[in-house]
């Protein structure tokens, strides 16, 4: 589904965000990739929408080379390429079921749009995605005045309703509380198992990655340096990735007890 063959970013004030990074991930899996602060997570995960462009190598996904400076193809990329970040990115002045039918503007004409004047069919499926993140009841309610975690629960639906091939989410947790973290967690864990959509994650506590991935890839310094599944990511593993060793902090988050990933 992507697949990295030596691929460089050199940002334009020549820093090196990626490294010859090569990797290949397969249609379903549930990645997660760690690593410390700077060692180029969202540099990887913004490459394969194009966010970031990359200067060397070759990026493809669905078997499609990326290209960031196509708008063309770019436009077509993130139709199949869908983005959750740490802080929500909601319109919080608008509705949630609105901000769900953002999801459907890929395949909606700019005017209708524009108007929000979406087809009933892409309301049903603005519907169908809030009822798999379990907040439909809050569809007519301003974005404004949701939890953290209900807010990125509607990210999420915002996501499913452009119904892509790939799911890549950036911090997703980072701004949540730990039982809420784990309950979002569980949601792109579940949706991820019920419809087969690869899914890219990065995140910083490494009890949650361990939790819910089935690969981990470790990055340092713009490499990847690490990658396997997730039994062998050890502590030994991480501290490798780390170079240092683990701390509390790296690794728990709480001490309450979450429901099984179910895996
Ligand atoms: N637009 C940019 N221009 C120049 N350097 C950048 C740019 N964006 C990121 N970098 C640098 O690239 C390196 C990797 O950044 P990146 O955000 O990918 O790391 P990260 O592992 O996601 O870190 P964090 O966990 O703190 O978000 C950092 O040293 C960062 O300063």
């Amino acid at each position: 589904m992507i697949r990295f063959e030596n691929v460089d970013v050199v940002y334009p004030g020549g820093f090196q965000g990626l490294k010859n990074v090569s990797l290949a991930v397969e249609k379903g899996e549930f990645v997660v990739i760690v690593g410390l602060s700077g060692a180029g997570k969202s540099t990887l995960i913004r490459t394969i929408n194009g966010l970031v462009p990359y200067t060397s190598g070759t990026l493809t996904v669905g078997g499609d080379v990326v290209d960031a400076g196509s708008r063309r193809g770019l436009r077509r990329l993130r139709s199949r390429v869908g983005m959750i970040f740490q802080s929500f990115n909601l319109v919080t002045r608008i509705s949630v079921l609105s901000n769900v039918l953002v999801g459907r503007s890929s395949q909606t004409s700019s005017w209708r749009s524009l108007l929000g004047w979406y087809k009933p069919q892409d309301k049903e499926i603005a519907f169908r995605s809030l009822e798999r993140v379990g907040i439909v009841e809050k569809a007519y309610v301003r974005a404004s005045t949701l939890s953290g975690g209900q807010q990125q629960r509607v990210a999420i639906a915002r996501v499913l309703a452009q119904d892509p091939e790939v799911i890549l989410a950036d911090e997703p947790v980072a701004s949540l509380d730990p039982p809420t973290a784990h309950k979002v967690l569980q949601d792109l864990r579940r949706i991820n198992r019920e419809l087969g959509i690869t899914t890219i994650v990065n995140l910083h506590h490494l009890d949650m990655a361990r939790r819910y991935a089935d690969r981990v890839i470790g990055m340092r310094g713009g490499e990847v340096v690490f990658d396997g599944p997730v039994e062998e990511a050890t502590d030994v593993a991480i501290e490798a990735v780390y170079q240092r060793s683990l701390t509390a902090e790296d690794v728990v988050v709480d001490g309450s007890p979450v429901e099984s990933a179910g895996r």
